[in-house]
This record gives structure tokens, sequence and C-alpha cells, in this order.
């Protein structure tokens, strides 16, 4: 059958509605957009920026799968500011627009971050409670510096590493170090996901200027997971504004992300050069000693008296994150306390065996991402993101499969690792690939070389392979 672009632009539309829901269609695009499609773009009229803005935030995934769905193609997505589109807005749309902003302002005020650094509670985690070890001392030392120099060479830092090496915590780390050393200094800290949602709450409630003037005169600005502004372009020009003028400025930016500039992905070519334009450190998951000694401190921290010989049992069978770390010592403590307090060897390997068999895999959840995004050519942070498209989806399917089979992770805690997602998105990516499997099907994926199409049977021995 032939169809025009104008029968695309109008199934797009319906099938964003159908993805997002009609409410929220209404609200958002219904009578606020135009859509048009042209060489290989989607250009979406918007009657100003706020409105563009507000849906590249919250629509991004929903109108790619929407394209994808109608086209079977992907397409680039541009917005074009056209006022005549604001004479079409009913007052019930402008005001479940303002509720939403509401909504998310409520959300961000109870956050942490505050303009100015000496009014500011402490942030909950410092330099002081970190135990640097050798995966982790030249990021701490780097912190060390920012926080003693007030300019150095390393700027921006940019930390990055797998899940709960400690890099939120040397970003809180240096805020507070910041306050105590430089009381009149002005930090922020904040995660790429809130700079982002102020930045469209400052776009609707015309308060653009003071949003600017806040960041861009910061002192230090740290910015946690950042990876969070992949395929978010007009997020990156605002940060890439923002960070030129604290730079000229001569003022510390700090960076965290699960990945290094170059493999995040879908981030502009100058953010990526800004980035890699300072130090760049990656963060290693803590040896036995320096997991011993976060052991040592934690139980310190709880005011309880922990066996040497039941630290190193803990540290020992726990090499992944400080996360599990930290829940088996919690746990342990918890068991005891139900008791006459005491903590033994022998209680420890009773409490901890479950915790230990389902925690500490022989395969890692990080190599599976590893190497499934080698496989299909991206990265890691791309299988943690919100990104659909079908290589990305394909390939965190496969990684959801290969962490439920090769781990004995729940479903809840594989989406939790694998970027927040539900179980329910979880256990359908498994039914996906053991439906494939089953019916030998081929799975296809875009590369920089152009499609790919391999059995998936085939894949997953492949991928199997590489984890070992
Ligand atoms: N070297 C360390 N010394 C003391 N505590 C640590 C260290 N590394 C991590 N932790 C603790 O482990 C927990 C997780 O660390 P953190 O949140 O900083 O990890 P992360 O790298 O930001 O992880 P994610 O990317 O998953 O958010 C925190 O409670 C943190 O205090």
């Amino acid at each position: 059958m032939h169809t025009t672009l104008m029968d695309d632009v109008t199934a797009i539309d319906k099938a964003i509605s159908k993805r997002i829901g009609v409410g929220k269609h209404k609200v958002w695009f219904k009578n606020s957009t135009q859509f048009s499609v042209a060489d290989g773009y989607l250009t979406i009229g918007v009657p100003n920026h706020f409105i563009g803005s507000w849906i590249e935030n919250h629509f991004m995934d929903d109108i790619q799968d929407a394209i994808r769905e109608v086209t079977g193609d992907e397409k680039k997505i541009t917005f074009n500011v056209d006022a005549s589109l604001s004479g079409t807005q009913k007052k019930p749309v402008l005001d479940s627009q303002a509720k939403s902003v509401r909504k998310a302002r409520e959300v961000n005020t109870r956050r942490r971050v505050k303009p100015k650094a000496v009014k500011v509670k402490p942030l909950k985690l410092s330099l002081d409670t970190f135990i640097a070890g050798p995966g982790n001392e030249l990021a701490f030392n780097a912190a060390r510096a920012v926080v003693s120099e007030s300019k150095t060479l390393f700027n921006p830092l940019f930390l990055h590493g797998g899940y709960g090496v400690g890099k939120t915590h040397l970003l809180q780390g240096i805020c507070n170090e910041i306050s105590k050393q430089r009381p009149g200094a002005r930090w922020i800290y904040v995660s790429a996901e809130e700079f982002a949602n102020e930045f469209v709450i400052a776009l609707k409630t015309q308060k653009l200027d003071a949003f600017r003037r806040r960041f861009r005169q910061a002192d230090v600005l740290a910015i946690d997971d950042i990876h969070f502004l992949a395929s978010k372009p007009s997020m990156q020009e605002e940060f890439l504004h923002t960070f030129n003028t604290i730079d000229l400025a001569g003022k510390q930016i700090v960076l965290a992300s699960d990945a290094h500039p170059k493999m995040i992905g879908q981030l502009c070519e100058k953010l990526v050069s800004r980035f890699v334009s300072g130090m760049v450190v990656k963060m290693e998951s803590p040896d036995f000693e320096t997991r011993c000694s976060i052991c040592r401190q934690r139980a310190a921290e709880m005011k309880k008296h922990v066996p040497d010989e039941v630290i190193e049992h803990i540290a020992g069978s726990m090499h992944t994150n400080v996360r599990e770390l930290e829940g088996a010592l919690l746990k342990l403590v918890a068991f005891a306390s139900i008791g006459n307090g005491q903590i033994t060897l022998r209680m420890a390997e009773q409490v901890l065996a479950e915790h230990i068999s389902r925690t500490d895999p022989i395969v890692h959840i990080s190599d599976i991402d590893s190497a499934t995004a080698t496989y299909f050519g991206i990265t890691p942070a791309d299988i943690h993101s919100s990104k659909k498209d079908r290589t990305v989806s394909t390939a965190r399917s496969f990684s959801m499969y290969l962490a439920r089979k090769y781990t004995k992770m729940s479903y809840p805690e594989i989406g939790k690792l694998m970027g927040g997602k539900n179980h329910a998105t979880v256990i359908l990516a498994c039914r996906k690939v053991e439906k494939w499997i089953k019916g030998n099907s081929d799975v296809k994926w875009k590369t920089e070389t152009g499609q790919r199409v391999v059995k998936a049977l085939t894949v997953l021995d492949e991928l199997t392979n590489c984890i070992g």
C-alpha cells in the first residue's frame, strides 16, 4: 500500500497518543504541536521553547518508538518554534501544563540543590569517610586536589565506573569539603536529570535568567550521572553554555558517569571534547583490603563490634560493589540484634550464604553488559539508558536474559542494575529472547557498516563465549 508523508504524520501522532496515553497527548501534543516529515527528519513545530524542552525531556523515547512503528525506520527529531501555534492552545490544556510543571517543581524543591553552599545542609557523603585503595586512589587524589586548590589542572574532573564504586561519594565529598574549607564558595551538586528538569521549569516559569545565573555562577559545579543527557540535544546545548561559562571563569566542574565520555554515545562532539579536555579517571571496584576497610568503617559507624574474621569473610565473598558489601553487613547486624547481639563467623557464614550466592554470581552483570554492548556496537551506558531504538533494546534484552541465566539475581535486581527498569520490563525482555530462540528467529540491528542479521541462537552462543 502506498502511504503519503501526511499519512505517516497522522499515524505517528496516533502512535504517540497510544504510548503516552490520551490525557498526556491532549496536554502536550494535540493543540500544541505540528509534525512534518522530510529528508529523514521529523520536525516538531512547537509554540515556544518550553513546550519543546518538556517534550524532549519527557517523551523522546516514545516519539522514536512511534516513528519506528509507523515508518519501520529511525528519524532524527528537530524542534521548530512557531509562535502561531500558541493561538491553538485551549485554556484547560494550558492549566494542565501548568499543573505538570507545579508537580515537577514540588519534587525539585525537596531535592538537595540550594543556591548557596553556605546555607545548605551538608550532603550525606564526605571525603573523610571515603576509603582509598588501588582502584580509586587516582580519583580520590584528584578530588582532594579539586578541594584544596581553587584552580586545578583537573578541570573538568570526569569520574566514570560501574555501579556503586563511589562516584557519587566523591562528588558529594568534594562539595562538603569545599563548604568546610572555603565557606564562601558556591557549589552545586545535582544529578543531570535534576539539571534538565530545572531547566524545563525555568523555561515555563520564565525564570531562565535566574536558572542560568545560579548554575553559571557556581564556583564548583558537580553533576552526577551526566550520561542522562545522552539523546537530549537541547539539554546538551544548555549544558554546553553552562560548561563554557564556568570554564571561562576558571571555576571547577566535576562530572560522574557510568561510562567514559567517548563511550556515552548520543552526546554532541563539543561536549565530548570538553569532557576529555580535563582529567578523566576510571574508578574500579575496590580490592580486598579496601573492602575490609570499608566494612570496618561501616561497623564502627553502627557502633557494632564485628570480628576481623567476619569482616574478611564478607569482603572475601563479595567483590563486586560496595552497596552489596554494605547490604551484607547490615543484614548480619540486623540478624545479630534479634539474638544476643554477638556476631560470629559461624553466624556470618549461615546468614550470608543465601545473600552471597544471590548477589555474587560467577558471572557479574557488568561483564554481561560490556560483552553485549561491544557485540552490538553500543556502550554499557546505552544499555542502562532509556533509549529504545532497535539496536539498544535488542542488546538490553540479551543482557537481561543472560543476567537471568547466569546470575542468581531476581528480576527486580536485574532491572535495578540495568538503569532502574522495573521487573516487568525484565520479564518481557527475557520472554522476547526465549521466543526468538525457540522460533529460530533472525536478530537484526544496525551497525556503522550497515545492518546485521544473525540467528538469535548464534547471538546467544557468541555472547556466552564472550562472558566465559
Ligand atoms: N571507597 C569507598 N569508601 C567508602 N564508601 C564507599 C566507597 N565506595 C563506595 N562507597 C559507598 O558505597 C555506596 C555506593 O557508592 P556511590 O553511590 O558513590 O556509587 P556510584 O559509583 O555513584 O554508583 P552508581 O553509579 O550505581 O550510582 C555508598 O554508600 C558509598 O558511600
